[in-house]
């Protein structure tokens, strides 16, 4: 077992912004050391909100939190010593070569001379970015200037390096290198990081743990194969023609559930998301049922449950609907 102290621990923030737009309502994160923990949500979740407030550059209105130990509201200055940050923007000055940045960045923190030059190098290195050191950022591709900010996030040796969605704007092949990337590092150097990401395939793929955040709270948290283990058997998709009005949905939950081997429905526009024990072995009566309730299916597929489903599940509606005009007029509302 593990007994040393959570690398983060935040317990109930909550943050209001002006315009009673409510950020973060009951936030609970607690990240091991050593381990990659991703914050999974939908744009406006609270993603952002809640690595303002782990790094220092806001205060929540109530709740508390540490960060390697340190309290972030009576120890601001213990924590940014201790934590890297690689914001969504980045921070790097775009008229200065890459070593000048790491090395102003190095300096910040106290490195001088001969170790200054060795930790740049290193970093340098490390990251592939050797032969653009001595070229202006402003020429750098989207992935070469997402891995400066990575090495700008470890110069002074962090303990918690939080990346915050560390691969939006990049292009497929620059996203896959960036997660190799990642990977190593957690591998590696032993290091806490935690992620935040709007991507379910990114959270799968990097994080230890997740917690899926849905309008400023965690709705589920655990290793993303728990959560997906969770939901039972396949996930069978069905798309219907047309959307069915809530009466309909009733009956077609009904008609569903009551199939052999068939535990769930879940309505979403004109998407129906069933599991069942065995998914190809279910999907003939279930079409069969749904014929019988004289709806058009326009397309049917059988997988194994994704975040996506996990996500449904808890948070009551698909993951890529849930957009920040949604989750602006709930948190105003009366949620
Ligand atoms: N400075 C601010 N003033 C007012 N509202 C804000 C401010 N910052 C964030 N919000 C609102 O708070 C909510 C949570 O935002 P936050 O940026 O934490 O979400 P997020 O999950 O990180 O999303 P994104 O990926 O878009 O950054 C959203 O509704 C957002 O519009």
């Amino acid at each position: 077992m593990n007994t040393r102290a959570p690398a983060v621990q935040a317990r109930q923030l909550v943050k209001t912004y002006p315009g009673d737009v409510t950020a973060l309502n009951g936030m609970d994160v607690t990240v091991e050391p050593g381990t990659v923990f991703g914050l999974l949500g939908p744009n406006g979740a609270g993603k952002s909100t809640t690595v303002k407030i782990l790094t220092t550059l806001a205060r929540p209105d109530s709740g508390t939190a540490t960060v390697a130990g340190h309290d972030v509201l009576r120890h601001p200055d213990r924590v940014r010593r201790a934590i890297g940050v690689v914001a969504q923007n980045s921070g790097a000055d775009p008229v200065a070569t890459g070593r000048e940045n790491l090395r102003l960045q190095g300096r910040l923190y106290g490195l001088r001379g001969a170790a200054l030059n060795r930790r740049v190098d290193e970093l340098l290195d490390r990251f592939t970015l050797t032969e653009a050191a001595g070229r202006q950022v402003k020429g750098y591709s989207g992935g070469m200037r997402r891995r400066l900010d990575v090495a700008l996030g470890l110069v002074h040796r962090p303990e918690v390096l939080f990346l915050d969605e560390p691969t939006t704007g990049l292009d497929p092949e620059a996203r896959t290198a960036m997660w190799d990337e990642i990977g190593r590092l957690a591998g590696e150097e032993g290091l806490t990081i935690l992620l935040t990401t709007h991507y379910l395939e990114e959270a799968d793929r990097l994080a230890e743990r997740v917690a899926i955040v849905d309008r400023g709270r965690v709705v589920v948290e655990g290793t993303p194969d728990s959560l997906k283990g969770e939901l039972r058997g396949d996930a069978v998709h069905v798309e219907l023609r047309e959307a069915p009005g809530e009466a309909g949905r009733t009956l077609l939950a009904g008609a569903l559930t009551g199939l052999p081997g068939v535990h769930e429905a879940l309505f979403d526009g004109r998407r129906i998301s069933a599991r069942a024990d065995d998914g190809a072995a279910a999907m003939p009566a279930l079409l069969a049922a749904l014929e019988r309730a004289g709806v058009t299916v326009a397309a049917a597929t059988v997988a194994r449950p994704s975040l996506d489903d996990v996500y449904l599940r808890y948070a009551g509606r698909r993951y890529a609907e849930a957009d920040t005009t949604d989750s602006l007029a709930l948190a105003g509302g009366a949620r």
